[in-house]
């Protein structure tokens, strides 16, 4: 009953019609009749007859019924169904018989295949198929009938028909002729197969572009262009869909190759082409290819047979068909296709495919959509800006739009032919190329040729990641670019103009793409993980933005990383993911360093780093955290008790200001992070920093004031900094500056050894202490023998060191120089033995060396200096003997209230006879020892000194203002 409806077509002869197509193949050919025949009677049964079809196909797979005497006990996957689909199953029986041909009594199912072809089958059939060519269509299926019926299997493993046909190719061993065959067999199998394959790959993000190897490309036109020459030559009005596809089932031989390529199904299609949903079902019409596209076409397309449930449950290359034929039928920028069988990447998934689908790139959308409607195409295009912005999808969509037919949607529709047989990977008018260093253009002029003689058509050439044609590639192109016809044109995507050459790029029309806002990005986040019901978080897909620098692509793929987890997506599970550090630690540190605590906050920088997070991660993410805070979008509220500067809520002015300054010095620490090798010191040196003290005064002083010494000096010897004034004469609490005995009382008391201590204190002194960046230390002995001995503890020394300034320190060990040596012994405290010529110095001399490669980041020396017991007696001598700066001198001018001509003649003095301004990096040098010690902390200087930063200057020169505008009032 059912096949009877099934037969009636209502032309009254497709049963006749399928009797020539009983063979698994023409089950998707019957398909394709039912599909064609939509407004038929037929219709009604469509659903039922995919399923029969499914049926069928499962019958491939399945062990020779031949072999079993239960012809109806079906096995393996598609048992169930069987049983399910029991009445299919008879319906499947009549059809067959119905169909009168030669089959096997044992059981219809036979008829459709087998799962194993022995060597005496290939005998057999070869003989068979000598038959053919003499006879019509259904003899092919006598053959199949009678081939079955002989063969001996025993194999029960399910296979599908890939795997089938690899095993007849590879079957073949024997026959040297045979091989070649086989080979273009498989070339024109991969060719249908490459249909599906093509989508995936153009459909794939940047990163897996297809790369077309020239020489492959032209091995397939050549064979598509002999296939067009015989598809002409097929009765025009067959069904259009050429025998051959029978053929891959049936390890052609080469008379059958032949044969099948210029046999067409003879069946008429009284309706055509030309409807749009048949031009869908069917390759660009329009175009000189129709024909030998059509062949590829995947022909199980049935929205009515997708019903849930099933539309998947095919196996095989039915089941690949039907699979790409799902995905090309999506023509809408989301598809809702679930339980794909291939997965897709949600860069693919979500693929922009209509101008309408570009996210952000709105001026580009407008001016391209415009000229495919006014038909202003220009030759050639450059599409460049950031990753994961959407050049490479704009390039497509455009030249899609440039081949659409429809008059009626917006261009490209996605469903007229050329979009589909775009979307088939079949749509020759355009070439996408990837990254090639060389490429032929010379070769292309046929085409280019070709495509002039087609109306409305575009060649369109997309050059991904153009960046990489070499030279003759560029010469080449612009060379034919001076004679291409209309019509053709030429899309190069690249990151960057810079690596183009200027010939080709003056005569492009540019767009940039820009990075995209996290707004959109996060828009679209939302409407996938909608789709791909994803539980998130607002505020992790925010965060999964502003990861993602404006690439949408990047954006995606981090989604669909997120969304495997299988769990509600939220913000710490974000920052875990993408190797962030969460905001309660990067609160716990920003506290730590904004209320000076130097020692955690190294030791909680140190953890952080464990985790493998990068410093410029950290740096942007406090940034963040900082402009959050100062946004008042961010709640401090929850961890606010054990926090020492975020523990008032809420925040007093003053505290908002000291995040600004802040915020202020990690972006300019930023920069000096991304260009240093040593991220990690500058990173500590940026936090460092944070302490609202030392905004105006040097690191050295903040890490002073934090440094663990703070916690044990006695109040007492602190006083030795008392006058020291910073840059803006603002005092600093004699409290916060230890003096260089005091840091070298607490190294001693930090050494484990108690005969090194011993020793050190009666032989050793700093002689400088700087600290900023890079902590250096400089110890001098009197004799070479005690420097040599010290040198054999230099572990311990260091480690005392570093304990005590909370930094990695560099130690130097020097002695004293003779002249030094000479002066000591001339100066009143010559007999005095170093520990009490030290405690005799008194006061250090600081001299601050405002690198610029640190900027901000003052470093300040402490020097020892014979002291001077009086202070201002001694000023002059002092500054013209010792190391000084000039910001010193300003201070010194404020504080003793020189008049303005003294203040001005001591500066004068200073720059004669102590300073070295270094011409590339204003570092302020007030030097004032041997010549050799002298080059050599010129070079170190150096060495440390990368740019000019006017703002440094300026800061001098604001100093120098103070100076003479403020002194003269005394
Ligand atoms: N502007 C955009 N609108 C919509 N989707 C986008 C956009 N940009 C990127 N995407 C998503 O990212 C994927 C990759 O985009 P595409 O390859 O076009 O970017 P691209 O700029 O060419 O990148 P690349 O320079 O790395 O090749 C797309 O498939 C899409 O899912
Ligand atoms: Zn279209």
């Amino acid at each position: 009953m059912t096949s009877s409806r099934i037969l009636r077509d209502s032309n009254g002869d497709i049963g006749e019609h399928l009797r020539n197509h009983i063979h698994l193949t023409n089950c998707i050919h019957l398909k394709n009749h039912m599909h064609k025949n939509k407004q038929s009677s037929v219709l009604t049964d469509r659903s039922l007859l995919m399923r029969d079809l499914v049926v069928l196909q499962r019958s491939r797979s399945l062990r020779d019924p031949s072999a079993s005497p239960d012809s109806h006990s079906l096995t393996l996957d598609s048992k169930g169904l069987m049983h399910k689909e029991g009445r299919r199953r008879s319906v499947d029986q009549n059809v067959v018989k119905k169909s009168g041909l030669r089959l096997s009594n044992s059981s219809p199912m036979v008829n459709f295949g087998t799962s194993k072809v022995t060597p005496s089958d290939e005998m057999f059939e070869g003989s068979s198929r000598k038959g053919y060519r003499a006879e019509d269509a259904n003899e092919v299926y006598s053959v199949a009938s009678v081939k079955s019926k002989n063969r001996v299997v025993n194999d029960a493993t399910v296979k599908t028909l890939s795997d089938q046909l690899n095993e007849v190719l590879g079957d073949s061993d024997d026959l040297v002729s045979c091989k070649r065959r086989n080979a273009r067999k498989r070339r024109r199998f991969r060719g249908t197969r490459r249909a599906a394959r093509k989508v995936n790959v153009r459909d794939s993000a940047g990163n897996h572009k297809r790369e077309v190897s020239r020489g492959e490309e032209e091995d397939e036109e050549e064979e598509e262009d002999r296939e067009q020459n015989m598809n002409r030559a097929a009765p025009r009005n067959g069904c259009g869909i050429p025998f051959n596809w029978s053929r891959i089932h049936h390890r052609g031989r080469t008379f059958l190759d032949i044969a099948g390529r210029s046999l067409s199904c003879g069946i008429s299609d009284p309706k055509g082409r030309k409807s749009e949903t048949d031009m869908r079902m069917l390759s660009d019409s329009s175009s000189s290819f129709t024909k030998s596209d059509r062949e590829a076409v995947p022909l199980l397309v049935d929205s009515a047979g997708n019903e849930e449930g099933w539309e998947h449950d095919y196996s095989g290359e039915l089941g690949l068909f039907a699979d790409d034929l799902l995905k090309n039928g999506k023509d809408s920028d989301f598809g809702n296709r679930r339980n794909a069988r291939r997965h897709q990447s949600f860069t693919q998934k979500y693929s922009p495919r209509t101008f309408r689908d570009l996210v952000g790139q709105s001026l580009t959308v407008q001016a391209l959509s415009n000229a495919v409607a006014k038909q202003r195409v220009g030759l050639l295009y450059v599409f460049h800006g950031p990753n994961g912005t959407g050049k490479t999808s704009c390039a497509r969509t455009f030249a899609r739009a440039l081949n659409c037919h429809s008059t009626e949607l917006s261009r490209p529709c996605g469903r007229c032919s050329s979009c589909v047989s775009y979307d088939n990977g079949k749509n020759r008018n355009i070439r996408e190329m990837g990254p090639v260093k060389n490429f032929d253009f010379e070769r292309l002029s046929d085409d280019m040729m070709m495509i002039s003689q087609q109306k409305r058509q575009h060649l369109v050439f997309i050059f991904d990641d153009c960046d990489s044609m070499s030279t003759h590639c560029w010469n080449s192109l612009s060379k034919i670019v001076d004679g291409a016809p209309r019509r053709v044109a030429f899309v190069l995507v690249c990151s960057s103009l810079d690596a183009l050459p200027h010939i080709v790029v003056s005569r492009c029309q540019r767009f940039f793409f820009t990075k995209l806002k996290d707004a959109d990005i996060v828009d679209s986040l939302q409407r996938i993980a909608s789709k791909e019901e994803i539980d998130i978080d607002e505020d992790a897909l925010k965060l999964v933005a502003s990861k993602s620098d404006g690439s949408l692509r990047d954006a995606e793929m981090t989604l669909e990383q997120l969304s495997l987890l299988g769990t509600r997506i939220s913000v710490p599970l974000v920052q875990e993911m993408v190797g962030l550090i969460s905001d309660e630690k990067l609160v716990d540190l920003l506290d730590l360093a904004l209320s000076a605590d130097t020692v955690n906050t190294v030791k909680n920088l140190r953890i952080l780093m464990e985790t493998g997070v990068e410093p410029l991660a950290i740096m942007s993410q406090l940034a963040t955290v900082i402009t959050d805070i100062l946004a008042g979008s961010y709640d401090l509220g929850k961890e606010q008790h054990r926090r020492k500067f975020f523990r008032r809520q809420p925040l007093t002015k003053k505290d908002m200001e000291k995040l600004r300054q802040a915020l202020k010095t990690l972006s300019e620490s930023e920069k000096q992070l991304r260009v240093s090798n040593d991220k990690l010191t500058w990173l500590t040196a940026a936090l460092l920093q944070l302490a609202p003290d030392q905004r105006c005064s040097s690191s050295a002083d903040a890490s002073f004031n934090r440094s663990p010494l703070m916690q044990d000096l006695n109040p007492s010897n602190k006083a030795a900094a008392e006058g020291f004034r910073d840059c803006n004469g603002q005092g600093l609490s004699s409290k916060k500056r230890p003096s260089v005995e005091d840091i070298w009382l607490a190294v001693l008391d930090k050494v484990r050894v108690s005969g090194l201590r011993e020793f050190l204190y009666r032989e050793a002194k700093i002689f400088s202490i700087s600290i900023g960046s890079a902590p250096t230390v400089q110890l001098m002995f009197d004799s070479l023998l005690g420097k040599s001995t010290a040198e054999s503890f230099e572990d311990h020394i260091l480690r005392a060191f570093e304990a005590v300034l909370g930094s990695p320190v560099t130690l130097e060990m020097r002695t004293e120089s003779k002249k030094d040596a000479r002066n000591a012994s001339l100066s009143p405290f010559h007999d005095l033995n170093s520990r009490e010529r030290f405690r005799e110095s008194g006061r250090s001399e600081i001299v601050e060396l405002d690198d610029e490669s640190e900027s901000g980041m003052t470093r300040v020396r402490r020097k020892h200096l014979e002291a001077s017991k009086n202070q201002n007696q001694n000023q002059n001598q002092s500054i013209v003997r010792g190391k000084v700066s000039l910001a010193q001198v300003i201070m010194q001018a404020e504080g003793n209230s020189w008049p303005k001509h003294k203040a001005v003649s001591v500066a004068d003095k200073l720059e004669h006879d102590n300073l070295r301004l270094e011409s590339r990096s204003r570092s302020l040098i007030c030097w004032k020892a041997s010549r050799s010690a002298r080059s050599l902390k010129l070079w170190r200087l150096k060495v440390r000194t990368r740019r000019v930063r006017l703002h440094s200057l300026l800061k001098l020169v604001s100093c120098g203002n103070n100076l003479s505008t403020r002194s003269p009032s005394r």
